[in-house]
């Protein structure tokens, strides 16, 4: 008996492990999908701060170790509410404080399909779509079999026949009754082999294991580290990290691995009231200290007794090294084994003691909760999952007086959109009636804000006018115009691109978004691309350095360390001009996407890369530093392959261009046309500027490469490099006002959009210059050789020469 017993425990030792690993794994997978992307905690907790107090307390209070724990205990105290609810329920509903078996009997039934409805809803609408997005339908179900196989021979192999969830659930089923009737002690084999004196400490935890809580052993298996997924994604992102935050405390409450497992056995163990709530409370409490003093000891000590969290928080750190595919698999297979447990294990028991009828009735209640939870996490702070994105946003048919509540998170402030679209100067700010784009109503994109610029031609038609929006821009650009701080920059400090691309039929893109890059004033640009366009493109320019890297002869992963070596010495890369759509020259561009993404990069997708996008999307889905700069043809091949209705007659260029950003989890959209149209997923901004007539080759190339500066900017301005004082900035986001002619309009903007803008704007201004300068021979070597002074008439920097 007692070496079944220690099976059953080794058997389900390990199922928690998985069950901690799949969770930590699936915090893992969105932080590792949106960690750069996003604000970090720190950064979103200052700027709110810093509006009411000090500098200094700000900073102090937005440590980013505070605001994880402040976050992690949220999370945490779902346990306590979870003792709550359980004391409710005996104390004053009566259920299972009665003394007969048929009522706790029921309760441990219920409470056991309730778990099962969480665990299954949580598989298939969690984890499942999850794995889908990254590695596809068809391998996601392959890994969640090789799950249930996994959990198939667990039970084989840890489990003999003589287990029987009956065992070990009558343990608890009888120890409930022992305490809460207060007779002696069944004469259970198991309860004959503890000691009398023990039994009051000795709980089982939940259904299999059983936990002497005053023991080392027993406080440490209290520390859950559930609340360590939202430590560590409050780490990196705000909005994720309290999300997660919300999420599982609301999580914590009906699942009886948390507060109720703890919450139940307490209660029966004879505990009072306050006993039980203070155990549940120090439980959640625990489990947040902990992960504050794990964190602080950076896992450099590693104790034997920390062992299984260890682990844990083993995968936690290192899985952010695993990519995205190796950790969907992994989502999958966890589903796999959850799904089993949830079949196998818990409902069979919940039948047995609750019946079918309310077993059933349960496990869909425990769906239904959980289904309601997770909206009402979504309806307040918005959506992680890129692949639910539309949906979510076409299923609320929203108030607008709700949009105050939508928590933008590039933004700070996202103010109530004015009720009539009103125009002054060349601003139109759509938000409501009356406008000609009613479409664009709150309705429809209940968090996106859509922002026109308007002919930037001006009311005396001089076309000198430049937007507030590319305005603001100006702060984040190195100030070379200002001794004091042009003074102190050493080279690379003004933008490191990398460009790759360049194939054996195309020479000529990546050098003109490699050259459109150092004349915009990037200081260093490298292009890596295919051995027989790299000649080629070293005669076109001696100021890029290019790397003959992308050698179809030489093996893949070779030439991956190769490219890692630039990539750590960049701040933005190019993936895609000239690249070819060739199999091998997509792989190797595939493979460098997922190292930038690691590092944190930047990353710009034109031309082919965008092929490469619409061949495969995980690639990119969910990375906000990514930005895609689309033609119309390649923006409706994007369209076509996200399911994105768009027709280009139908001129609703915002709509879906607001569509397909959120479609790949938020990344930045620009789609070149006649207006340039761009969104982040939160705010769709149009540009009109009036461009050329010209539709020659190679402009979209110098935009990419105009952006890529721009973006590369925006990395030195939040370091400080291009202030007086060379304090690091904390905001990503900027709020604009736009002029309307009753009051201001504010919003916020993303580096990524302010990047497109004034690269839009900048383009669209050079190549009407180009144009007037050559006409109908304008090419686009001429707009490159003239973005240098375009820029510094854009930018206000035309005494520049004057003054150095
Ligand atoms: N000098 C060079 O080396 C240049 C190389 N380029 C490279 O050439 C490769 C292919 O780019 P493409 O733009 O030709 O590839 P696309 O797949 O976008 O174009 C393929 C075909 O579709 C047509 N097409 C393009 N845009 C369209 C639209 N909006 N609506 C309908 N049809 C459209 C094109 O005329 C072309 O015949 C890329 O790697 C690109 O970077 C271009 O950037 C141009 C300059
Ligand atoms: N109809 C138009 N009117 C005005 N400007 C336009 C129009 N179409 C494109 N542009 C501008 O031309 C520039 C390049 O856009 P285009 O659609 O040619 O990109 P592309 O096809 O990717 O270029 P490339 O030839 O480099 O691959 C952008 O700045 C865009 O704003």
């Amino acid at each position: 008996m007692q070496g079944m017993t220690a099976t059953i425990k080794a058997n389900n030792a390990n199922l928690k492990l998985m069950g901690a690993q799949h969770e930590t794994i699936n915090r893992c997978v969105k932080n590792f999908q949106i960690v750069a992307g996003r604000m970090a905690i720190n950064e979103v907790v200052f700027a709110l701060l810093s509006k009411t107090l000090s500098g200094e307390t700000a900073t102090a209070l937005s440590d980013t170790r505070v605001v994880a724990f402040v976050l992690s205990v949220i999370a945490s105290l779902g346990t306590f509410l979870g003792g709550l609810v359980t004391l409710f329920l005996v104390r004053v509903i009566g259920i299972g404080g009665d003394g007969t078996s048929g009522t706790s009997g029921t309760l441990v039934g219920v409470l056991q399909a309730f778990s099962a409805g969480v665990m299954l809803y949580m598989t298939f609408m969690d984890l499942v779509p999850e794995a889908s997005a990254e590695i596809g339908s068809r391998e996601t179900m392959l890994y969640f079999f090789v799950g249930v196989g996994i959990f198939g021979l667990l039970e084989a192999v840890f489990l003999d026949d003589s287990h029987s969830h009956a065992d070990t659930h009558d343990n608890l089923h009888d120890h409930i009754l022992e305490k809460s009737s207060s007779q002696p002690p069944k004469k259970s084999k198991k309860s004959r082999s503890r000691s009398p004196s023990k039994t009051k400490q000795t709980i089982k935890a939940d259904k299999h294991e059983t936990v002497d809580i005053t023991s080392e052993k027993g406080k440490k298996q209290l520390l859950r580290t559930k609340g360590l997924g939202v430590y560590l994604s409050a780490l990196s992102d705000a909005r994720l990290g309290l999300q997660l935050a919300i999420a599982i405390c609301l999580h914590n409450i009906p699942l009886m691995q948390e507060g109720m497992a703890v919450a139940i056995p307490l209660y029966a163990a004879g505990g009072s009231s306050f006993y039980v709530l203070g155990m549940t409370f120090a439980n959640g409490l625990g489990e947040a200290t902990f992960m504050h003093q794990m964190t602080s000891i950076q896992l450099k000590r590693t104790t034997k007794t920390a062992e299984p969290i260890g682990v844990i928080i083993g995968v936690a750190f290192f899985g952010s090294y695993l990519t995205p595919s190796v950790l969907s698999r992994s989502l999958a297979v966890v589903g796999g084994i959850m799904c089993c447990i949830s079949i196998h294990e818990l409902q069979p028991t919940a039948i047995r003691y609750a019946g079918q009828s309310r077993a059933s009735a349960s496990l869909f209640a425990g769906m239904f909760v959980v289904f309601c939870a997770l909206e009402a996490v979504t309806e307040y702070f918005g959506h992680p999952h890129s692949h639910s994105e539309i949906d979510h946003s076409h299923l609320h048919n929203r108030n607008s007086n709700h949009h105050h509540q939508h928590i933008a998170s590039d933004s700070i402030v996202n103010k109530v959109p004015k009720e009539r679209a009103v125009e002054k100067e060349s601003n139109i700010v759509w938000s409501g009636d009356g406008d000609s784009s009613s479409d664009l109503k709150s309705e429809k994109f209940p968090t996106a804000k859509f922002v026109r610029k308007g002919s930037l031609a001006g009311e005396d038609g001089t076309n000198s006018h430049v937007p507030s929006i590319v305005k603001a821009a100006s702060s984040r650009i190195p100030p070379l115009n200002d001794p004091a701080v042009s003074a102190a920059l050493r080279k690379g400090q003004s933008g490191r691109i990398l460009v790759v691309g360049g194939s054996e039929e195309y020479s000529g893109a990546p050098f003109y978004a490699g050259i459109a890059a150092l004349r915009t004033g990037a200081d260093i640009c490298h292009i890596a691309c295919h051995p027989l366009s790299s000649a080629a493109i070293k005669t076109y320019s001696a100021d890029l350095i290019v790397h003959p890297l992308i050698d179809p002869t030489i093996p893949i992963d070779q030439i991956i360390l190769d490219v890692i070596d630039i990539l750590k010495r960049v701040h933005v890369i190019i993936v895609g001009p000239g690249l070819s759509r060739n199999a091998f020259m997509q792989e190797v561009a595939t493979r460098i996407i997922e190292h930038a993404r690691e590092l944190g990069l930047y990353i710009v997708l034109d031309a082919d890369g965008l092929f490469l996008v619409q061949e495969k999307p995980s690639v990119i889905s969910g990375y906000r530093k990514a930005v895609l700069t689309p033609n119309s043809g390649e923006f409706m091949r994007l369209c076509d392959k996200m399911n994105i209705p768009f027709s280009p007659l139908a001129k609703k260029e915002e709509e879906a261009v607001l569509a397909l950003s959120k479609s790949l989890g938020k990344v930045t959209v620009i789609l070149k046309g006649h207006n340039d149209v761009i969104s982040d997923g939160q705010l769709c901004v149009s540009i009109s500027e009036t461009g050329s007539p010209r539709r020659c080759g190679g402009q979209g190339d110098l935009l990419s490469g105009v952006i890529a500066t721009f973006l590369g900017w925006m990395k030195g301005f939040q370091e400080g490099l291009y202030s007086r004082d060379g304090k690091v900035r904390h905001e990503n986001a900027i709020t604009i006002d736009l002029q309307s002619d009753s009051a201001v309009e504010s919003v916020d903007v993303s580096s990524e959009i302010l990047a497109c803008a004034s690269g839009s704007v900048l383009l669209k201004r050079t190549s009407r210059r180009a144009f007037d300068m050559k006409g109908r021979s304008m090419t686009a070597t001429v707009m490159a050789d003239t973005l240098g002074q375009v820029f510094s008439e854009v930018f206000d920097e035309a005494d520049f020469k004057k003054r150095n």
